[in-house]
């Protein structure tokens, strides 16, 4: 069984170590997550949960890492600001009610979402992430979903480079791009739907069904070490240096996503899931989503 001591830290660029896999909770339900927190921290050796103020379930989060009875600070704890609560003070606010919602009196990374371009308000939205970040509430603060173009705006208003940049990642839509910029920055990348996502998401007209964890190729690579799709996945995500936090509510999953570190992709596994790059998001182009 994996351990809290296989899973290597990431050192942002502040400093802090990131746990380099966690857990998302995207979709589960407030008790789903308390129960998958709690499980994950206690049973199954992560030390890294990733939430989000739209997920609905931060009270889940903290009950969870309340009752994993794993002390606060052995624990990474990322949330995220709604598109609704960007600008200064209305960022501040919702912060607040975050860590409130959370039980905690600090979070290890607070996000900004989405950089809603329409809005215009990335920059004064990013300050007050760094007025958190000052008070010693937030440990380290970056933003999710920023193509080069967004981050530039950061890098040259604000003052404070972001720490993580978390995107849609996977072998459909590996982002090249966008991490070759990150890496460039001293920005580590954070890869979301990282199995490729939940068949029928919620994200509307451009929700696809799961492709990747059924994928023949994934399937053979996957018995040469006895393992699953998802695991040669999040292998494939920590042997690129990306940070990975695959979702899961079932305790067997859970174990099994964590179960990665025996285990070495060969340069033709490599290659073959190059070859698996579509081009295709599951989720929205960040230029689009209002
Ligand atoms: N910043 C952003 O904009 C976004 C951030 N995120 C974050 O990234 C996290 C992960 O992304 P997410 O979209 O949830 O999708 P993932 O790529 O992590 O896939 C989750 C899906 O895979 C299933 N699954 C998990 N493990 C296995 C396994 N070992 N074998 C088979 N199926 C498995 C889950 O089912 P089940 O739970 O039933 O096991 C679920 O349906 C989110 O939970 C969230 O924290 C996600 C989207 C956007
Ligand atoms: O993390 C995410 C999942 O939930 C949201 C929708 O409800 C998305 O917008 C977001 O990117």
């Amino acid at each position: 069984m994996a351990t809290r001591a296989d899973v290597p830290d990431i050192t942002l660029n502040n400093g802090v170590k990131m746990p380099q896999l966690g857990l998302g909770v995207w979709q589960a339900p407030v008790d789903e997550a308390e129960a998958a927190v709690r499980f994950a921290l206690a049973d199954a050796g992560y030390r890294h949960i990733d939430t989000a103020r739209i997920y609905g379930n931060e009270e889940g989060v903290g009950r969870g890492i309340k009752n994993s009875s794993v002390p606060r600070e052995d624990i990474f704890l990322t949330t995220k600001l709604w598109n609704a609560d960007q600008g200064y003070d209305a960022t501040l606010r919702a912060f607040d009610a975050s860590l409130k919602r959370l039980g905690t009196d600090y979070v290890d990374l607070y996000l900004i979402h989405w950089p809603v371009p329409s809005a215009g308000k990335l920059v004064d939205t990013w300050k007050a992430l760094e007025h958190i970040a000052g008070e010693g509430r937030a440990k380290a603060i970056g933003v999710c979903n920023n193509k080069p173009h967004h981050l530039q705006q950061i890098l040259d208003e604000g003052s404070i480079v972001p720490a993580v940049n978390q995107i849609e990642l996977h072998p459909h839509f590996p982002q090249y791009l966008t991490r070759a910029f990150d890496t460039s920055r001293g920005i580590a990348t954070e890869s979301w739907s990282p199995l490729g996502g939940t068949s029928n998401s919620g994200w509307g007209d451009s929700s696809k069904p799961n492709t990747l964890l059924t994928a023949p190729e994934l399937q053979r690579i996957g018995a040469k070490y006895g393992k699953s799709p998802a695991q040669v996945m999040i292998r494939w995500h920590i042997e690129n240096g990306l940070i990975v936090i695959p979702k899961s509510v079932h305790e067997a999953r859970i174990r099994q996503n964590i179960d990665v570190f025996d285990f070495q992709l060969t340069g033709e596994d490599f290659e073959a899931i190059a070859a698996l790059d579509t081009g295709q998001r599951v989720g929205a182009d960040p230029d689009e989503l209002a």
